[in-house]
Formats: C-alpha cells, structure tokens, sequence
C-alpha cells in the first residue's frame, strides 16, 4: 500500500463536474482539496490537436486520443440489439474533452420540474446566476440571461461559416413553417437556431481549460492522473476517504468529505461497489435505476464530391427544437440536427466505435482519421420516458458495469420518434438537401429512405439502430429524500452516509431538453456553493478568469 493521503475534501473524477469542484472548493485557502482522475492529467499547452479541432469528431481520433476515451466499455441500447462500445471521456476534462462541444442549456421547464420533485432552489430562476457565472457568451454576453466573463466561452458561427448539412436543414425547417430563434439559451426559444459551441478563437474549451487550468498554480489543490478509485471508505457510517490506485499501486486518500465526479456511468459504479445500491449493506438506495438518455437516430447524408467540408470544419452549426404534441410531450421534446462531415473510418471493422457497421451507431462516426465521410441528419428525442439500468458485474473496479439503456421501451419514446422519422423524411425530401447530397442513407451500408415504407418498418428500423447521444445521466438521481427513487437529497448528499457527494450528470432527476455539458456545469456549480455554504453566486467567482485553448 502506497501512502496515504490526507485532505479536507477529495474529489473523484476530473470531467464536467469534477473541474468545476475542484476548482470552486480549492477557492477557500484553508480547504486542502485532492482531485483524483483515472485518466490523464494534461495541461492546455499539451492537448493535441485534435482535441482542439473545430469537428468534434476529430476528439475521438482512435490513436492520436485513445487515452481520452475509456476503452472497453460498452452498453445495450435496444432489446432488438447486441450490446456496443459505449463514449466516455477519461483524462481531465472528462467527456468535455471528447464530446462534440454543443453549448446548449436545459430550457427553463427542465429546471422548474426538478425543483417540483422536491428539490427546492433548482428552479430557473434560482438557477440562472449559475447559468450566467460559468459562461461567457460572445453573441448575448450583454443580455441579462447571459454571462460575459465566466470560465466556458460560448460562440456561434455566422451563416456564412455554416456547412452543407446546416443550409440544408435551417431551409428546409423554415420552408415548412418553422421559426427562425436567433439564442436557444435564453429564457424562451422554439425552432430553427444557430447550436452555440464551448469554443474560443476555433478552438474547443474543456472544463480543464476553462476551470482547473487558471486554479492549478492554488497550493491547496491537488490533482492526481492515474488514479482509479475503487470504492469510498465508510466508518461508522460516515465517508471518511476513498481506496484508490496511483500508477499502479493501491493507496488511500482520507478526507472529511468525498465528492463523487465520475459521471453516470462510474458514479454509481464506485457507490455500488463501496456496498451502497439496492440492498446494500452500508445504505439500500436505488444507485443504477434511474438511467436516461436521448434516443438517436440517424440519416446518413452523403454528399457531393464538391460540398465535402475540410477536415476541421464544424461539425455542426444548426439545430431545430420542436413540439412533437404527442401524448405526454412537454415543450422542445424533439430535436433535430445537421452534422456536415463525420470522419472516414480506415477500416471499419477494426474501430473500437463501430461494432456493427451496416447498423451504423453515431459511436463510428467519430471513429476515423480523415475527412470524407458523410454527414448526418440527427433526431433525437429531447424528452425521454423510458429508464435504462446500471449494475455491476464484477466487484473489480476494472470490469466495466452492464449498462442497460432500454430506449425506446417506452411506447410514448417509439412513437414521439416515428413520428419524427417523419418529420425527418419530409425535410430530406423537400429539394433542400438535394444540391449538395447525392444520396440519403438509413445506415452506413448505404440503403436508402425509401426502405423506410410503413410505421413497422420504421418501428423495427428504430429499435435495431436506435443509438446514444452521450447523454446518459440520472444513475443516482437527486429527489426529495423520501422519495423512493432518490439516492441523493438536493444538495447532491447521499442518503444515509455522512460527508459523501455525487455532483455529476448522475443525479439529474431528468434528463433536460439540452445535450448534457452545460447542465452538468451548471449544477456543479450549484452543488459546490451549497458545499461551502455560499449565497452569492456571483460573488463567488474569485478569479477564474476566462482561459482559451492552447
Ligand atoms: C462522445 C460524446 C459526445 C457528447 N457531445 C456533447 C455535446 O456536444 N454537448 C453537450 O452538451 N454534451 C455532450 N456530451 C455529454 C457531456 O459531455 C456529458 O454529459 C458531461 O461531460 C458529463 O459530465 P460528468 O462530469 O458527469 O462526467 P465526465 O465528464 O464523463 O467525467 C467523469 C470523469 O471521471 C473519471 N472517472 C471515472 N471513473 C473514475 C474512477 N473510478 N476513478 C477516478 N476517476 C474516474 C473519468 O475518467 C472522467 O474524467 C457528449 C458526451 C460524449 C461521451
């Protein structure tokens, strides 16, 4: 055993939320806060560049950024399929580092309904001096739902600047009727919209960037690489440290209080090995129950050998939130999304992302090196009803746990979807699509959408290729504490154990109407002021000054 470690506060995990703690708990002086990170610690000056790139995609890069990504790990979207590599960021910066750097925020409903499952202070309004502390939004800065000088910048590229795939659904979505939103992010905003990006001077900003990079130099904050945690060590009923492995060799970190960052997948890994989960013998809780994502589905846009964009264009720069107005449905439950350009894959079969290339997951979009590869039309459903589960298969913190997502199970998910294949076959066959794509595919091997010929189809399509959007959350979902569903009480607080946190995507009581990166920040930020006891939001700042890519 290596030698212990003593702090006041141990973080676990360096991604969206373990940044943002670490470095608002390093900002008392007197607090000693040690941040343990599974993958590599790395500065801003060292990411490569392809974690910089505009596209996304290129953060995926299989050799140049294999280390950021955890290998091996795999889950099962549908019934009707086998189970596939599943995306998640390792290394500081967590997933933001990987992910395709959408900066878009839940809608204010999303908010408002936490707060109604009995978590007082979540509500918009309550939320909206966190909303405006962790940004800095070069288009609305001036505006007061916005901020101007927080640590993650947030642009959106001109019209002109804007890729195929983007010109083609904003005409198509407007030639139908829908609305022209020139800000998601403000407080109302339905329709076609310009999808902001946490970017700065065309390069991604991480949370490592943003966050742990200008509080590096605080003497009271320690960040360690290579360091697995394995389970949270409980006496007496209190969290008193964490077993953990530094470069191989198994130590303790022992600490007042442990804030679980692991996200919605390693979170409730280390509770459910450290004996809290259903039936467990240190607290009985329902860690693993609650899972949530965004449905995916694709349409493969291939495009005019004279429309492919280069290699580090953006990704993406147009999204259209719309009202199914189907059964159940609240505001902007659905979503659609231009993609321009995925990458070309060397050799399919040989990518960790891609198991299943005539099904094609999103996963293999981001699997190769080079331009070339086609672009996509995304539907996706924004609100969710179905649950997936996480349990673990081994108590060995280096087997990964069965994820079960159970998308589409339920009815209201299917048919919200349906009809947004429809939705989807409408925009594609409007001629908008038709002067820079040459072809329009359901799957990678290429068939075309007239495949797509009746609701049956379309059901069985759905459910055989239904993907992920890496927005997996809810895994110890946050609730009033005598709601049998929670695991945590709403200030991120495991129930039952004293002095233990989880402050990930894992405790969202629902998934929001938004892609996940900014309402993970958003409520860490929450969460750390509610773990040093501040009131004033904004006064908390304490010079995180607003740092770019390299
Ligand atoms: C491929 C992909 C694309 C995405 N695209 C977007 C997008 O464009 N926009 C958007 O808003 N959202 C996007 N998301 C979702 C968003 O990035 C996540 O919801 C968000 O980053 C989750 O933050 P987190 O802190 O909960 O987890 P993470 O950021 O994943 O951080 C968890 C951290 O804990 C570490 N860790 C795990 N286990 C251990 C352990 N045992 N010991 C120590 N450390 C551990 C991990 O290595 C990781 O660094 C995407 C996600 C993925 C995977």
């Amino acid at each position: 055993m290596g030698k212990v470690i003593e702090a006041d506060w141990v973080v676990v995990g360096g991604g969206s939320a373990g940044c943002v703690l670490a470095a608002r708990l390093s900002g008392d002086p007197t607090q000693e806060v040690v941040l343990l990170e599974a993958g590599p610690d790395w500065r801003s000056a060292e990411a490569p560049p392809e974690m910089r790139s505009m596209n996304g995609w290129r953060a995926l890069d299989e050799t140049a950024c294999a280390p950021f990504q955890w290998p091996g790990l795999e889950s099962r979207r549908s019934s009707a399929q086998e189970r596939r590599p599943h995306v998640r960021g390792r290394g500081l910066g967590g997933s933001s580092s990987v992910n395709g750097m959408i900066a878009i925020r839940a809608l204010p409903g999303d908010y408002d309904s936490w707060a109604s499952y009995g978590c007082p202070g979540w509500s918009y309004e309550e939320m909206l001096p966190y909303l405006r502390r962790m940004e800095s939004d070069a288009d609305f800065g001036d505006r007061p739902h916005h901020g101007a000088d927080g640590p993650i910048p947030v642009q959106r590229l001109g019209r002109e600047a804007w890729g195929p795939a983007d010109h083609a659904l904003a005409e198509a979505a407007l030639d139908i009727g829908h609305a022209w939103c020139d800000d998601h992010n403000g407080p109302t905003g339905t329709g076609v919209s310009p999808y902001g990006s946490n970017a700065r001077d065309g390069a991604r900003v991480t949370v490592n960037d943003g966050y742990l990079e200008p509080a590096r130099q605080r003497p009271n904050l320690r960040i360690v690489g290579d360091a697995t945690v394995d389970q949270v060590i409980v006496e007496g009923g209190r969290a008193v440290g964490v077993r953990v492995r530094v470069e191989g060799t198994w130590t303790q970190v022992r600490a007042a209080r442990v804030v679980l960052c692991a996200g919605a997948v390693h979170s409730p890994s280390i509770l459910l090995r450290s004996g809290i989960g259903p039936g467990g013998p240190v607290a009985s809780l329902p860690v693993g129950e609650g899972m949530q994502e965004h449905p995916l589905a694709l349409f493969w846009l291939h495009q005019r050998p004279e429309a492919r964009p280069g290699l580090d264009e953006r990704q993406t720069n147009c999204c259209l939130r719309y009202s199914s107005r189907l059964a159940g449905a609240s505001e902007n439950d659905m979503m659609i999304v231009s993609i321009n350009q995925t990458l070309a894959l060397p050799d399919m079969n040989d990518s960790h992302l891609v198991a299943d290339g005539a099904r094609g997951t999103w996963g293999g979009a981001g699997g190769g090196h080079a331009s070339g590869g086609p672009g996509l039309l995304c539907l996706w459903a924004n609100q969710e009803f179905s649950r997936g589960t996480l349990r673990l298969a081994s108590p060995d913190p280096d087997v990964h746990p069965v994820i079960e997502q159970n998308l589409l199970n339920d009815p209201g998910d299917l048919t919200r979807m349906r009809d947004g294949v429809h939705r989807c076959l409408e925009l594609v066959r409007s001629g908008s699509f038709d002067a820079a794509f040459e072809h329009i595919a359901v799957n990678l091997a290429g068939t075309g959408i007239d495949a797509l010929t009746d609701d049956t189809t379309i059901d069985r399509w759905l459910l055989e290729t239904i993907g992920d959007t890496g927005h997996i959350c809810g895994t110890c979902r946050m609730s009033a504490p005598d709601d049998p569903r929670a695991v945590v009480d709403p200030a991120g607080r495991v129930l039952g154990v004293e002095g233990l946190w989880v402050a990930d995507a894992s405790v969202f009581p629902e998934v929001p109407r938004a892609n996940t990166n900014l309402p993970t920040i958003a409520a860490a930020e929450r969460l750390a002021d509610l773990m040093t006891g501040r009131t004033n939001p904004i006064a908390a700042v304490e010079g995180l000054a607003v740092q770019g890519g390299s």
